[in-house]
């Protein structure tokens, strides 16, 4: 009997995902095309079932037809390369799955280049990190829906569960898992950027102590925003530098770095008209971070304002920052969530939306409690249009809306930048205007342009002569 899969490229997730396999009962051959990796992971297996490999021919006979193998190396070139190398020893009904973060315009690419060959593509979204990986990941697999059948039982297998049912489902067709997952990682870039502007606000604003804000992001991790990202910051903001015993936080240079699909997410939405300006503003608050050399300059140069009321009832205002915060990840989680409803209808990909929201409840780096309503709403309603208008979130938003104003002014007043927290009101607002000022623009592209415009009371095409 050979393997029953193989996983390639053994980085900081294939090693895991390879230990996690063969932890759950998969005899799982590995290989690299830098030995010291195959041989690290080797020694840290112990009695795992890991069979390790020094050629691709021979990790590729070794393994059970229909062979199926897990490649989890760097987006891009990578890929097609490791692919090359692979094809001459695969037969049709073979599987390739790509769990990297690969584009999905790739992933749809490759598919199509296989078919003709007659192996198998799919393009599996992973999220979990590390952890997630050798732990239990969230996964989203697309492609052919027979052919997922065929590793279904690995992948749900290996997946976390949550409430007895795998984070793991099937996605779409061709590039639509990989699809997901790139939109899953706007939604964390924009998460991310709204706890760190809830952050900014307790710390320069209600001058809390570093461990204070630990302990509150603590308490807000006990009810509805219960979140990975929010439990991993109390860990973050209470970690000391072993070099100086100060906050590691306050060590780290502020130039988020990033890898490519919080930059598609935002490509991809405006490609397609899909307003993603909180995602958007996150992306481009990290492209701001990394001009420290003209941020610091300008630090001594630029005013400020002057007025500066900092006397504010400390209870009260964590508080409107928890709501804030709130408002902000639901807006977020909408603007997503309409990227995948808006594509899903561009492509004809049928995205189970309720299901997507259920298997990120578990694994994956945007885990969140409030997942379960996300859910619930798709559940109610299959084609609402916004996560803002269903019941639970109309509810929600008219208790908490005030406190983002609040925040966002007191904030903006005291000269503190919040560019995803006010990208969050102003989605809001925008999005509850029933008659706004688009209708000065469309009359000014008139003017310039003979655009023409529509009228409210009559149907048809018009154009004015405005002088
Ligand atoms: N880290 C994370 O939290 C997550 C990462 N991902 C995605 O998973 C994929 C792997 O990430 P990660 O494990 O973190 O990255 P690593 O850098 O740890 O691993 C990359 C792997 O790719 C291999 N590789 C690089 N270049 C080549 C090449 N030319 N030919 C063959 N193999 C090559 C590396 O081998 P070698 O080291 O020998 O060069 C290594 O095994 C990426 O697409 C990433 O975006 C997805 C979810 C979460
Ligand atoms: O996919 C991931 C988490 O879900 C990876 O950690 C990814 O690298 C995060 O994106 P970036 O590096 O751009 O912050």
């Amino acid at each position: 009997m050979g393997n029953t899969i193989g996983v390639m490229g053994l980085g900081v997730m294939g090693s895991s995902i390879a230990l996690n396999m063969a932890s759950k009962g998969e005899k799982v051959a590995v290989y690299n095309y830098t030995p010291d990796l195959t041989d690290q992971l080797v020694q840290k297996s112990g009695h795992e079932e890991i069979y390790p490999y020094y050629d691709v021919q021979g990790f590729v006979q070794s393994l059970q037809s229909p062979r199926k193998i897990f490649l989890m190396v760097t987006a891009g070139k990578v890929v097609d390369s490791v692919i090359q190398s692979l094809v001459p020893h695969l037969e049709p009904g073979d599987i390739i799955m790509d769990g990297g973060n690969s584009n999905y315009e790739d992933t749809a690419r490759r598919y199509d280049e296989l078919k003709v060959t007659g192996i198998d593509y799919l393009g599996v979204g992973v999220s979990g990190g590390e952890e997630g990986a050798l732990k239990g990941p969230s996964l989203m697999p697309g492609g052919d829906e027979e052919v997922y059948e065929k590793v279904a039982p690995i992948l749900t297998k290996i997946a976390a569960q949550v409430e007895g049912q795998p984070c793991c489902v099937y996605i779409g067709p061709k590039g639509a898992g990989h699809f997901v997952k790139m939109v899953h990682n706007g939604i964390e870039y924009a998460d991310m950027q709204l706890i760190a502007e809830a952050y900014t606000f307790l710390r320069e604003k209600l001058h809390i102590p570093l461990t204070e804000i630990a302990d509150i992001f603590e308490t807000w991790n006990q009810g509805e925003l219960k979140s990975y990202l929010i439990e991993i910051t109390a860990d973050i903001l209470r970690k000391q530098d072993d070099k100086t015993g100060l906050p590691l936080v306050d060590r780290i240079l502020d130039k988020t770095g990033q890898n490519g699909t919080g930059k598609w997410t935002s490509i991809q939405a405006i490609d397609n008209g899909i307003p993603v300006s909180i995602i958007t503003e996150s992306l481009f608050a990290r492209y701001l971070s990394h001009k420290k050399e003209e941020r610091v300059p300008a630090s001594t140069l630029l005013a400020g304002p002057e007025i500066q009321n900092d006397d504010l009832d400390q209870d009260v205002w964590v508080e409107y920052v928890r709501q804030a915060l709130y408002m902000g990840k639901v807006c977020a989680y909408a603007q997503g969530f309409t990227q995948y409803k808006m594509t899903s209808g561009l492509y004809d990909w049928n995205l189970p939306l309720k299901d997507i929201a259920l298997i990120f409840r578990g694994g994956c780096i945007i885990r969140a409690e409030f997942l379960n309503t996300i859910s619930k709403a798709y559940e109610a309603q299959r084609g609402i249009a916004n996560l803002l208008v269903a019941p639970y979130f109309v509810e929600k938003t008219k208790e908490y809306q005030v406190s983002l104003r609040k925040v966002i002014t007191e904030g903006v007043m005291s000269g503190l930048s919040f560019p995803s927290l006010s990208a969050s009101l102003s989605y809001y607002d925008s999005y509850r205007t029933a008659n706004s000022s688009a209708n000065l623009l469309q009359a000014q592209r008139d003017y310039f342009g003979a655009h023409r415009y529509e009228r409210t009371d009559v149907e048809g095409s018009f154009h004015t002569n405005w002088k």
